[in-house]
């Protein structure tokens, strides 16, 4: 349902009149109604920095290796307290191993990422949340059915950006909106009723210190865009990399790019860093409700079939251009673009 709603409008009343044009999306509502209250709440705790304590302490290792940091268990717990109140059956978290059952009757299921970009924690750089709502699938003879059907299955997604401003940027299947946190009331307000994606950018988001590790098409395409005017994009590029991924999508949303976690030779790389379920198949609903194009390098992310809850996902997504650019290389080849003859003659022109 696209939003119509003025600007400066609660989320609250947004999500009341899409549940009034479609009553579907009831339980949706109430399950973002929840991960909204949630993110109010660490969004406080974040903005109190050091003063609430070491965000940063270090903890357990969670279910992919990683050092969990104080506010990435506090911000699961918060997030899955709020979920338990709200119409879901089953939660993959990135911080809990297994699924974690809460309503067994409940009709939805949700991947969340209760705190993206922990690198940023406590050093005062943006963070965020990612969540991802699912039809829940009642099969007891595989407890994971929920999250093993495709990313188009997905009935809304959305993540928080805990920046300067918090903004939540969401999608109910038809559009995606943005909303930032008015700290005074404690709510979310719209900011945007259809996020719009450029087809065309020039700007590259990608761990540029992992080049001697991606593969050949990831190479060449960085590379010719590092080549400027000089070289067959005809354009000059700049990269911004923020290491969170909430931030950096949330730039290619609102003003295009490419943002590229691909796959690599290190160890446990051959399919990225992010997770499928609750990083790579929500951003990729939003950025195509966007207008944008999310692929793992040549195929649609929303047809990708997670087969475990923390299963990785390689993922190019934001302007279409680019994208498709990507998967050209992907595929063997190299952009023309209508270009090949004349940049062979102007190479020739300036050597
Ligand atoms: O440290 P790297 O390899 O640049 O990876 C950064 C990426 O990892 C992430 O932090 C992964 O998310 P988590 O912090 O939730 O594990 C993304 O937000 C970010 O894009
Ligand atoms: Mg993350
Ligand atoms: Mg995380």
């Amino acid at each position: 349902m696209a939003i119509s709603a003025a600007i400066g409008t609660p989320l609250e009343t947004c999500l009341a009149q899409a549940v009034d044009a479609n009553p579907a999306l009831k339980d949706a509502a109430a399950v973002i109604a929840a991960v909204a209250r949630s993110a109010v709440e660490i969004s406080e705790r974040i903005g109190r920095g050091a003063l609430g304590g070491d965000l940063a302490a270090a903890g357990d290792h969670n279910s992919d290796g990683d050092v969990q940091k104080a506010l990435d268990v506090i911000a699961h717990e918060s997030v899955t307290a709020a979920l338990r109140g709200a119409p879901v059956a089953e939660v993959a978290s990135e911080e809990a191993e297994e699924v974690m059952r809460l309503n067994p009757d409940a009709p939805l299921a949700v991947a969340i990422d209760p705190l993206d970009g922990s690198s940023n924690i406590g050093v005062n750089m943006a963070v965020g949340m990612i969540f991802g709502i699912r039809p829940s699938i009642k099969d007891p003879a595989n407890p994971l059915a929920s999250f093993t059907t495709p990313g188009s299955t997905q009935v809304a997604a959305g993540f928080v950006t805990y920046g300067p401003a918090t903004a939540l940027i969401l999608t109910l299947g038809e559009g995606t909106q943005s909303y930032v946190l008015d700290r005074a009331e404690g709510r979310f307000k719209l900011t945007s009723q259809a996020m719009s994606v450029p087809a065309s950018a020039k700007e590259f988001a990608i761990n540029a210190s992992n080049v001697r590790h991606w593969d050949a098409p990831v190479k060449a395409y960085i590379e010719d865009c590092q080549r400027g005017t000089e070289g067959p994009r005809d354009k000059d590029y700049n990269m911004r990399w923020l290491a969170s991924l909430v931030a950096d999508i949330q730039r290619v949303l609102t003003r295009g790019g490419v943002f590229l976690y691909p796959s690599d030779a290190r160890k446990n790389y051959a399919r990225g860093r992010l997770r499928l379920l609750y990083e790579v198949a929500p951003v990729a609903m939003l950025v195509e409700q966007a207008g944008g194009a999310a692929t793992d390098g040549q195929t649609r992310i929303l047809d990708l079939v997670a087969t475990g809850i923390h299963e990785r996902a390689p993922l190019v997504c934001g302007s279409t251009e680019e994208v498709s650019c990507v998967a050209t290389y992907y595929a063997g080849g190299k952009p023309d673009a209508g270009r090949s003859p004349l940049f062979g003659q102007r190479g020739l022109m300036r050597s």
